[in-house]
């Protein structure tokens, strides 16, 4: 089984992703770990990533999924704003994932990256994320206002449905 946990900085794709891979006992793999050098540097100094910065980042991932998807499956967190970055993700949808999509309003996730520490995501580019993000017409969107165990147990529950 392969779960992706989507959406803008902030949302909780994080803290979700890996509450769901001990709930289900999958491997976790978090798309900020697999970020060239090049990208982190760029972010820290307030600057998006274009798509260009974005692409060879998303092949490698879509190749994990892909690996991982001949094994024992994987829960990724990854932002995967757009849709042609969904398609490169599931490798032209070939590979069967189940996305959970994380949605909040600005001023929420203004307040909760605020108070996150320790991490290379200058807030100032959530208005960017913001304007990027294309919602996927599929899968399950949870709005991220209820407290983090709410959030993952209704992501559990439609996992359940969709396995
Ligand atoms: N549902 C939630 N309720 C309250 N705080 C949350 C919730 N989800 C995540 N957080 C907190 O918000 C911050 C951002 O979460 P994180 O998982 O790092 O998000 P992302 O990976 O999407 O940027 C962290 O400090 C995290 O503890
Ligand atoms: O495509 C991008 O612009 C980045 O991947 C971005 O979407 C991601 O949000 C950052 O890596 C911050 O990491 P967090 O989402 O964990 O805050």
């Amino acid at each position: 089984m392969i779960i992706v946990v989507a959406g803008v900085s902030g949302t909780g794709e994080s803290s979700v992703g890996k509450a769901l891979s001990e709930h289900f006992n999958l491997p976790f793999l978090d798309a900020d770990d697999f970020h060239p050098a090049q990208n982190i540097a760029k972010m820290q100094s307030g600057s998006a990533l274009t798509d260009k910065d974005r692409w060879p980042w998303l092949t490698t991932l879509a190749e994990a999924l892909t690996k991982h998807h001949q094994e024992k499956g994987a829960v990724l967190a990854c932002s995967a704003l757009k849709e042609s970055y969904r398609a490169l993700l599931s490798a032209n949808y070939t590979l069967p994932i189940i996305w959970i999509t994380l949605t909040g309003s600005a001023r929420l996730l203004e307040a909760r990256l605020s108070a996150r520490q320790s991490h290379f995501f200058d807030g100032r580019l959530l208005q960017t994320q913001l304007a990027t993000f294309e919602a996927p017409n599929y899968g399950i969107q949870i709005d991220v206002a209820d407290p983090l165990d709410k959030v993952v147990a209704q992501a559990a529950s439609y996992i359940k449905q969709h396995a």
